[in-house]
């Protein structure tokens, strides 16, 4: 698999109105180049998004007709305030390439800070630009619980983001949050299959399994991906799309979650990883030379024919050496 990553330079230098700053490219160490697994691509100095250009990111890995692509990225930014500008400005264009594409944009959300970071979404001129009417959310994983509860992803995403943009309440998808977790499990299976059959959800040719526009994913401490917890037997689960855990090492214990075979599907994958309680497991993840055999669930994370874009701070990339 071809990985590619945009080492980018901190928003702050590429934001810079110092016309004779070097580019972005330029200013990553060396030793970067050397360390990371990756082909360094940037955007130009003067652009406000660190982000690569949609023809950038095609021609670092060129596909023919029929061919599959993946492709991977590292954006490392100084300030949260540009990445979650980053972010927002990605989904919305994503948003308005899926809507004009396939008239509809399904968008799954995680819990945890990823909430917090979708926020500039809510604000202009996201607010007004994005048509809402084509979205559709889902969850990658969700907590056993009232969707009231404090500890419910759904009351997190509504409270912080949903309830502040006009997406049709029909086109919401929170787990049914009176069944058990297996039972919730399989209700939101039998939801997705529904939702594939009338062509709402999108299938993957290459892997069989549903195929959602753009999967917006943190990353916990230990290197936990939705509910798929290191050395947990579901990260192994290759026929479901939702399996359900009762011991979740993060409470609340019982979730339900997708599966890898459908996260792996994902056209486009925003995983936002800040702060330097999760610097071990980046560095593992993005370091050369791992132990292929003692996979954290993020290392796992490996599109079939999409593109996974690790969304950083430099708390969070702190122990990758070169950097
Ligand atoms: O329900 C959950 O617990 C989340 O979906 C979980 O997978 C979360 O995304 C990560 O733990 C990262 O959370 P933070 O970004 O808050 O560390």
């Amino acid at each position: 698999m071809p990985l590619s990553a945009v080492a980018s330079a901190a928003s702050t230098s590429l934001t810079s109105a110092n016309p004779r700053r070097s580019s972005p490219a330029s200013r990553v160490p060396v030793s970067l180049r050397r360390s990371l697994p990756c082909r360094l691509l940037s955007s130009s100095s003067s652009s406000r998004s660190p982000l690569v250009p949609v023809s950038a990111m095609a021609s670092s890995s060129p596909t023919a007709a029929g061919e599959t692509s993946s492709r991977k990225k590292l954006i490392i930014f100084d300030a949260e305030e540009d990445l979650a500008e980053s972010l927002a400005k990605r989904t919305a264009e994503l948003s308005a390439r899926f809507a004009a594409e396939r008239g509809a944009f399904t968008v799954v959300l995680s819990g945890g800070s990823l909430v917090k970071a979708l926020r500039k979404l809510a604000e202009p001129p996201y607010l007004e630009a994005v048509d809402w009417s084509k979205w559709h959310v889902f969850w990658v994983d969700e907590r056993v619980v009232p969707k009231d509860h404090a500890d419910s992803n759904y009351k997190l995403a509504s409270d912080g983001f949903l309830s502040k943009v006009p997406i049709p309440a029909g086109q919401v998808y929170a787990i049914n949050d009176s069944l058990s977790a297996e039972g919730a499990a399989e209700d939101y299976e039998a939801r997705l299959r529904q939702l594939v059959k009338n062509g709402m959800i999108a299938m993957s040719p290459v892997t069989g399994f549903p195929k959602f526009d753009l999967m917006l994913m943190g990353m916990g401490p230990d290197g936990h991906v939705a509910s798929l917890f290191p050395g947990h037997p579901v990260v192994n689960e290759n026929q479901k799309w939702v399996t359900f855990v009762k011991d979740s090492p993060k409470p609340p214990p019982e979730r339900i979650t997708f599966t890898f075979p459908v996260i792996n599907s994902s056209a486009y994958i925003a995983l936002v990883v800040t702060g330097a309680g999760k610097a071990g497991a980046v560095h593992k993840a993005l370091s050369e030379g791992q132990n292929t055999s003692d996979l954290l669930p993020v290392e796992m994370v490996s599109l079939q024919d999409g593109e996974l874009t690790w969304f950083t701070d430099k708390p969070a990339v702190s122990m990758l050496s070169s950097i």
